[in-house]
């Protein structure tokens, strides 16, 4: 039988191992501590999921490090960790160089401006073999079996395809991807722009406003991923649009949650703790603005997602700069 670790007993990490179980793998969940392990153990899985148990008898719960005996039968291992605590989680791990390893993570480093494979990268994972799971993905519709489908990039369409094959069970479909950048960046910047997506229905604005801050996001998130080496076609997709819509439309999203808090007058500080999880947009905001700098890439939206953000100025205020914008020609990034 195949095996797979997933680092992080996160909501997607729990969520992922549930995914790999199901569709008929053995499973390692990586967790911090023999005290996190128990926790998980008596749970099958987190109760913050709200499922009760989940995780089943091929799902095996160790603390980090891996060992030598487990690390032998691995194909491979996913990272489900907020990108804040990527570098250190994959650190604690200690997973074998030469596993493929895909990050699930959807940020940037906040220090080094990094994709998460780019982290990889510099721990001295082989850039052959890392990838990158993204797309429209709530983790509490999934592990309800609710259908949903992602999208896996690797270098390699081959190894693209084992993962597919490993992941997809039940209602759960993946698509295979090249273009590791792009659906890393589609899904970093798309949690952003659904912040600004929740300002706008925090402030009472409808569906027609929330719309043209998501077509508008779409535009410069793709102008941003050109800018860098990214296809169109994965913006126009799962990790793209897909998420997008996704994030910016669901109650559960908690970056879209965090919009509403601040348009209701909530600090970032407060908003954040009122949500009490992993809020990756709020992180992404000002890595993306340092990106799009060096590339001279404008992105309007992100630009006052992170001024809010930064305390420079209020929700209703942004949202009057970017309807006081000189009006343009609708132009949508092509290649
Ligand atoms: N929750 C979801 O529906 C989805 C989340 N993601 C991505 O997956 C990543 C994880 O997000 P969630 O599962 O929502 O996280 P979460 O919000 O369920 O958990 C985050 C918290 O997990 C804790 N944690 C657990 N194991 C950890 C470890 N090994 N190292 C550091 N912190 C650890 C930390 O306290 C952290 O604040 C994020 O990058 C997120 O964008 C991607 C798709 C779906
Ligand atoms: O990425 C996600 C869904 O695909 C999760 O969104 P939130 O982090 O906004 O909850």
């Amino acid at each position: 039988m195949p095996a797979y670790a997933v680092v992080g007993a996160t909501s997607w990490g729990v969520t992922l191992a549930a995914l790999l179980e199901r569709a008929g793998n053995d499973v390692i969940l990586l967790v911090r501590s023999e005290l996190e392990a128990h926790a998980v153990r008596a749970a099958g899985g987190l109760e913050r999921l709200g499922t009760g148990p989940v995780l089943g008898p091929r799902v095996h719960i160790h603390p980090m490090p891996l060992t030598a005996n487990h690390a032998a039968g691995l194909s491979g291992a996913l990272v489900a960790v907020p990108s804040h605590a990527f570098r250190a989680a994959v650190q604690a791990a200690g997973l074998p160089r030469s596993l493929p390893v895909v990050s699930a993570a959807k940020g940037l480093d906040l220090e080094t401006s990094s994709r998460m494979t780019e982290v990889l990268h510099a721990l001295g994972y082989d850039p052959d073999r890392t990838g990158a799971l993204s797309g429209p993905n709530l983790a509490h519709e999934i592990i309800r079996g609710l259908p949903a489908a992602a999208v896996i990039a690797t270098p390699d369409l081959e190894l693209g395809r084992a993962w597919q094959t490993a992941l997809s069970a039940g209602a759960f479909r993946v698509y295979a991807s090249t273009d590791v950048l792009g659906v890393e960046l589609a899904g970093a910047l798309k949690n952003v722009i659904a912040i600004a997506a929740g300002a706008a229905w925090g402030l009472g604005f409808g569906a027609n406003a929330v719309a043209a801050i998501m077509t508008r996001g779409l535009a410069e998130m793709t102008r941003l991923g050109l800018a860098l080496g990214a296809e169109v076609a994965t913006f126009n997709g799962l990790a793209g649009v897909g998420d997008l819509a996704a994030t910016c439309f669901s109650p559960l999203s908690r970056n879209r949650r965090f919009g509403e808090l601040l348009a209701a007058g909530r600090t970032p500080a407060d908003a954040v703790d009122e949500i009490g999880e992993t809020v990756e947009g709020a992180h992404t905001a000002p890595v993306s603005l340092r990106l799009a700098a060096a590339a001279g890439v404008e992105l309007p939206i992100t630009a006052e997602v992170a001024a809010v953000i930064g305390g420079e100025r209020t929700v209703p205020e942004a949202m009057l700069r970017l309807l006081g914008r000189p009006l343009a020609r609708e132009e949508l990034p092509r290649r």
